[in-house]
This record gives C-alpha cells, sequence and structure tokens, in this order.
C-alpha cells in the first residue's frame, strides 16, 4: 500500500469518536476507559494515551493511531496470534472467573505489588491461577523494592516456575539489581520501554531477559519492529502488550505480532476486560486471537459516546499532540 500523505488535524477531527469503554474490574485503577478514534483512507486509528501523559508522549500514541488510518498495517506472518489471560489484583477466589473469560490461553500474566494488598495475596492469586493455567508470568508494575521483589520472586516461585517477572521494580538500576540477586527468575521490563531509545538502556544495564513492547507509546507497528529487531542482536525477545486498547487500537498490537518473525504469548487480550468494546469483541479460540482490523459497530459508538466536557478534552489534546506526532 502507498502510504498518504499525512492528515491535517481537520481531517482526523472529521470522523473523531471520543468514547469511555466501562470496565469489568479495575485495572491499573480505572474503572472506565477513555480513548479517541478515527478513520483514515487505511482504516481506523485510536488516540488512547492515559489521561496522566504529557503531550510529548501522548503524541507517540497518536503517531501510532495515524500509522494504522493512514497507512496501514505491514504485511503479517501468520493470521493468529496466542495471547496471555492478563489477571488483575482480584482475590484469589475470583480467579476462575477471570481465566474462564480466556478460553484456552496456557499462559495467564498475574498482576502482584497491588497498593494495599500482602505478599500472601500475590502468593494466593498466583497459586490459584497456577492451578488452572500452565505458564504463569507476573507484573509488578514497579511496585516493589529491590528487596521487596527479592522476597516475593522466592515466595512465587516455592511452588512452582515463574515465565518472568514484569517490571518488578521501578528503575532500570533495580532492575538490574534485582535480576543480579534472583537469578532463577527471568525479568522484563514494560515501563522502563517507553521511548525507541528506552529498550537498548534496559539491555546494556542488564536489566531484563525480555522486553515488553506496546505499539502505542513507542509510536507505531513499524516502530515497534525496528525495536525488537534491534533487541534480537542482543538476544532478548519482545513481547507485544496492548495498553488497553479498544478492539481498533488493539488492531495495532496484533498486527506488530503478526509481522514479527517469532511471537510468544501477547498480553493483547485485554479486550475481555471491558463491558462493551466498540465493535463485537474479537473471538478467543483455543488461547489465539484472528490478526485483522475492524470497523467500529454505529451503535457502540453512540452508546460509548463519552461526556461533553471529556470529548473537549480530548480534541484539544489532540490538537496539541497533532503537530507533535508528525515531527
Ligand atoms: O500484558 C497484558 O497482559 C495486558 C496489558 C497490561 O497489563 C497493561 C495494560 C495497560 C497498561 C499497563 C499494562 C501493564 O502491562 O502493566
Ligand atoms: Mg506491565
Amino acid at each position: 500500500m502507498t502510504a498518504s500523505p499525512a492528515p491535517g488535524l481537520d481531517e482526523i477531527v472529521a470522523s473523531a469518536h471520543v468514547l469511555s469503554l466501562p470496565m469489568r474490574t479495575r485495572f491499573r485503577g480505572i474503572t472506565t476507559r477513555e480513548v479517541l478514534v478515527f478513520s483514515g483512507p487505511a482504516g481506523w486509528g485510536e488516540f488512547g494515551a492515559f489521561p496522566e501523559y504529557d503531550d510529548a508522549e501522548a503524541s507517540a500514541w497518536l503517531r501510532a493511531g495515524i500509522e494504522m488510518a493512514w497507512q496501514g498495517a505491514p504485511d503479517p506472518m501468520r493470521d493468529h496470534v496466542e495471547v496471555n489471560a492478563t489477571v488483575p489484583a482480584v482475590p484469589a477466589a475470583e480467579v476462575p472467573a477471570v481465566l474462564a473469560r480466556y478460553p484456552g490461553t496456557r499462559t495467564a500474566k498475574v498482576k502482584v505489588a497491588e497498593k494495599g494488598q500482602t505478599l500472601a495475596d500475590d502468593v494466593a492469586r498466583v497459586e490459584a491461577v497456577r492451578a488452572l493455567v500452565p505458564t504463569v508470568r507476573v507484573d509488578a508494575n514497579g511496585g516493589w523494592t529491590v528487596d521487596q521483589a527479592e522476597t516475593a520472586l522466592r515466595a512465587l516461585t516455592e511452588n512452582g516456575d515463574l515465565e518472568y517477572a514484569e517490571q518488578p521494580c521501578a528503575t532500570v538500576e533495580e532492575l538490574a539489581e534485582v535480576r543480579r540477586r534472583v537469578r532463577g527468575v527471568s525479568i522484563a521490563a514494560d515501563e522502563s520501554i517507553r521511548r525507541a531509545e528506552d529498550p537498548l538502556r534496559v539491555v546494556r544495564a542488564g536489566a531484563a531477559d525480555v522486553a515488553v513492547v506496546k505499539v502505542p507509546p513507542l509510536g507505531g507497528v513499524r516502530a515497534v519492529l525496528r525495536l525488537a529487531e534491534e533487541l534480537a542482536q542482543y538476544g532478548v525477545p519482545v513481547v507485544v502488550s496492548s495498553a488497553l486498547d479498544s478492539a481498533i487500537g488493539m488492531s495495532a498490537g496484533l498486527a506488530a505480532a503478526a509481522a514479527l518473525p517469532t511471537s510468544t504469548a501477547c498480553g493483547l487480550g485485554t479486550g475481555a476486560l471491558f463491558v462493551t468494546d466498540v465493535a463485537e469483541p474479537r473471538a478467543l479460540v483455543d488461547g489465539r486471537l484472528r490478526v485483522d482490523t475492524v470497523v467500529p459497530d454505529a451503535d457502540r459508538l453512540r452508546e460509548l459516546a463519552a461526556p461533553d466536557d471529556r470529548r473537549a478534552w480530548w480534541l484539544e489534546r489532540l490538537a496539541r499532540c497533532h503537530p507533535l506526532a508528525l515531527l
């Protein structure tokens, strides 16, 4: 496909919808996910930077949405992508109900280190997941100190393996220290990889065995593919994850995972966390999602429309980020 010229702001605004997607369970501290979606000559794109992100960071998310809507996805290597179940920091007793939303998944990613909870809560949740799913990853979202991470990772591997621990601590230096101290558990970097220059810093510091990559903060599918190529030279595999994207944004994550030379279970199953999405939810069959693009459903766009003040907020943000996204 020939790339269309970069769109003007008015072209994006012309098709823009600001949506508020209700969530089944609190995740990342939120219960509704706001996104702005728009269409271009190649299809639909999403601008969904979390509200607390500044314009410089948010503009990468817009660039990713513009790429999908004006350029489309690169050629895929496969038509289905394996995903992990994403288990929020729920009580252990709720784990079977959460996992039931991810039929056939053989890998689960479990949130740990949630504020207000204890290590015993994490151990109980992880054990409940292990009873049902063969491969378990945990994600601490930077919530532990190095000492806490060491204690927790030992406790969490007493009765079984962890494939990896995602972002156990906040900084690159701390990740490297945990990786040295807890040799038996692989470390994945997530929040430490937000800009294109971050992954090599993480790898050079010896801070991670695995890189979690997300299309929106990295500025698009092609940017993720370039990064993955660089990381492969250091022997660091990538895991493509969502940024709690709507079904439209998820198309970009699926496109990235589908275009990689190899793909392990991706964190792209988070559509299951929404009560209602912008389109009919993708069917999760045998733990895999079909790689496709979606057109939002007109009724859902109306039903999910964000309140006027939020629409105004997103349109102002779009106007500020637009010139930065095209740089
Ligand atoms: O990786 C997954 O399983 C789902 C994606 C996910 O966890 C996530 C989604 C939005 C924001 C942050 C995160 C995260 O990995 O911490
Ligand atoms: Mg993470």
